[in-house]
């Protein structure tokens, strides 16, 4: 089957500086994947390449099979970060929502009878349509999130795209949006998000891609997240362990080795074998 998106070698310069290289992806209808990476590994840069937002200085980026034309992506739609948004912008929530709409034909600022029906069921479905007349500036954060998700899901697009989606939300409502991303994926939304908790990825999300300027590994949570493909990531040290089926990743305290914290070192082998120091196979891991 066509993925909906493949990056074939592609590489990304602003200047002169290298910011991603030899970038391989694979996202195939239907797939829930994150991306994590440390802070500058190119994880925004990459998403703004997939929406057509950069060129890349090299390699080819294939949406549908073919090249996108003048930047358009029409159907991958984009949840930003929520501390890019302007929110003393003097918007109600229906105006956010209907921002999403292609509304060809349509020069007019308020919204015609099937226009207003889309963002009510789209407000419906994410259960926030009792907020429609409310201003973004006053809703919490969970709603802001929700609000933006549905701006995104109005043009009913075929992917979805979040850089972020659970930064500035406390963990509570974080599970809820993922859980809420977790639902439209099983009805058959593709989704990619970037995300800097390890935990939640971990433990909602199906595949996981690690960057840092270059793919270090993508697969199962259970395979990547081992400590060497987190420390190949982040540079620095990961403790993994698995507790009552759940994986727990956390920075390495200082003092301690891992044999004293990790009882049961999680294994893993999706591996780039293009890195420099390729990473041994994961029953290494449990060796440290
Ligand atoms: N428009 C730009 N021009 C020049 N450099 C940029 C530009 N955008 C990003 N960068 C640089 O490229 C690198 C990757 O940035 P990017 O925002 O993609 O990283 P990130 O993984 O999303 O980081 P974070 O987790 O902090 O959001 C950083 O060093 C950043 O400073």
């Amino acid at each position: 089957m066509q993925p909906i998106i493949e990056l074939r070698d592609v590489g990304l310069r602003y200047a002169d500086r290298l910011v991603l290289d030899q970038i391989n992806i694979h996202l195939h209808h239907g797939q829930f994947a994150a991306l994590v990476g440390p802070s500058g590994a190119g994880k925004t840069s990459l998403l703004r390449l997939i929406l057509g937002l950069h060129t890349p200085s090299r390699g080819q980026i294939l949406i549908h099979g073919k090249h996108p034309v003048d930047g358009q992506v029409p159907t991958i739609a984009y949840v930003p970060q929520l501390e890019t948004v302007d929110w003393n912008f003097p918007v109600t929530v229906e105006q956010v929502v209907a921002m999403g709409l292609v509304r060809q034909g349509n020069p007019w600022p308020w919204l015609r009878n099937h226009e207003r029906q889309a963002v009510q069921a789209v407000l419906a479905q994410l259960e926030i349509e009792h907020l429609a007349q409310q201003h973004i500036r006053n809703l919490s954060g969970g709603q802001q999130q929700r609000v933006f998700l549905a701006r995104a899901l109005v043009a009913k697009p075929a992917m979805l795209v979040l850089d972020e989606p659970t930064t500035g939300i406390d963990p509570r409502v974080a599970e809820t949006i993922l859980h809420l991303l977790a639902d439209l994926n099983q009805q058959g939304m593709t989704i990619l998000m970037t995300t800097h908790d390890l935990n939640s990825a971990a433990n909602h999300v199906p595949w996981i891609i690690c960057l840092n300027q270059t793919i270090v590994a993508q697969g199962t949570p259970e395979a990547v997240f081992t400590p060497i493909v987190l420390e190949q990531t982040y540079h620095s040290e990961m403790v993994v362990v698995q507790h009552e089926g759940m994986l727990l990743i956390q920075q390495r305290p200082h003092g301690h080795s891992y044999r004293d914290l990790i009882p049961n070192p999680v294994i893993g082998e999706v591996l780039n074998p293009a890195m420099e120091n390729p990473i041994e196979p994961a029953f290494r891991t449990a060796e440290l």
